[in-house]
């Protein structure tokens, strides 16, 4: 059937998956592998990297007309500003590494975003051949592998034997993961011994960008198979989990070693901070199992979101 003359071209929207964002640009990768330039319409710029978008062709590039429903979104908010790290993410790999020495305050504030997202943690400690420093980091994660969090030791750039590289890998599989960690933990050596190409692949981000060639400030999807059903995120630049988009009262329940034990406390309101009858502050150490360290940590952040509200 031939089209009428002059009839309007209808052209219908793809589907995609957004692979690296730099600001306002975005790049999105259609389901044969194409990778489109886009913009989104009008000012919003809320597709972030693993967003599924419909997008529509306008020149060479693209403009995204719609975000598909999200299936999780992590996000950090401080008193400043909202950021959206990634979306339909399946887990977190948070890495440590024996040197420099890890905050445990910055993996509890991941921990919790993670969990509050729906996006399942995974803690990964680099630098096994770094001791006596690997053994001491390992032993201050006992709280967390106590509260059932899984965590791998990993020698991804140093010279032993058993790298931990595989064991990883089967953690990886199928699944899409958002990277972080702070600077010098082996972030980059990790993503280039998973992805011979990032470098390469990163390049050519840029260029398509139009990001400058030597920018590698945004963040990329990088498949980790032909088969493209693995991948991992990587974002740059560490910042802390602002978490006021947290409220206090939730904090407990994103805290599974806290979490475990609240059902034990005299009042069902129990803040777990001063009221008698707390089944939380009966349960520190060395009577109990709970790390004194993770309630001030608990304390702390209930204080601070808190303030956000009184001031928010
Ligand atoms: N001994 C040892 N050194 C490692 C290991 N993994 C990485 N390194 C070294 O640690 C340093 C930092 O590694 P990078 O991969 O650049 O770390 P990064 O997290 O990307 O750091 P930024 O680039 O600052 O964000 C480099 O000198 C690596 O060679 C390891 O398993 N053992
Ligand atoms: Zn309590």
């Amino acid at each position: 059937m031939s089209a009428r003359p002059h009839s309007p071209i209808h052209v219908t929207s793809a589907r995609g998956r957004v692979v690296a964002s730099y600001g306002r640009h975005l790049l999105v990768e259609t389901d044969d592998g194409r990778r489109v330039r886009c913009h989104p319409r009008g000012k919003r710029t809320d597709a972030v990297v693993g967003d599924m978008v419909d997008w529509l062709p306008s020149g060479d590039e693209g403009v995204i007309t719609a975000i598909h429903p999200r299936r999780s979104l992590l996000r950090r908010q401080d008193e400043l500003r909202t950021k959206t790290l990634a979306a339909n993410m399946d887990q977190v790999l948070i890495m440590l590494a024996a040197e420099p020495v890890f905050s445990d305050e910055h993996l509890t504030r991941a921990l919790i975003a993670a969990r509050d997202a729906d996006v399942a943690p995974l803690i990964v400690l680099n630098k096994r051949d770094v001791q006596p420093a690997f053994d001491d980091a390992w032993q201050r994660l006992e709280p967390y592998r106590a509260m059932g969090e899984t965590v791998l030791p990993l020698c991804v750039g140093g010279a032993l034997p058993d790298d931990g590289l595989d064991t990883l890998v089967s953690h990886l599989r199928g699944r899409a993961t958002l990277i972080i960690g702070a600077s010098g933990v082996g972030k980059s050596t990790l993503v280039n011994r998973l992805v011979p190409s990032a470098q390469a692949q990163t390049q050519a981000i840029s260029r398509a960008l139009g990001t400058g060639r030597h920018t590698t400030t945004h963040t990329t999807w990088y498949w980790l198979d032909e088969a493209r059903s693995g991948a991992i995120v990587d974002s740059p630049g560490f910042h802390a989990f602002g978490l006021h988009h947290i409220e206090p009262r939730r904090l407990a329940s994103l805290m599974p070693d806290i979490a475990a034990l609240v059902g034990g406390c005299r009042f069902a309101n129990c803040t777990h901070r001063q009221e008698p009858g707390c089944a939380v502050r009966a349960a520190l150490a060395p009577q109990g199992p709970l790390s004194p360290r993770r309630w001030q940590l608990y304390q702390a952040l209930y204080d601070e979101l808190s303030r956000a509200r009184a001031h928010g």
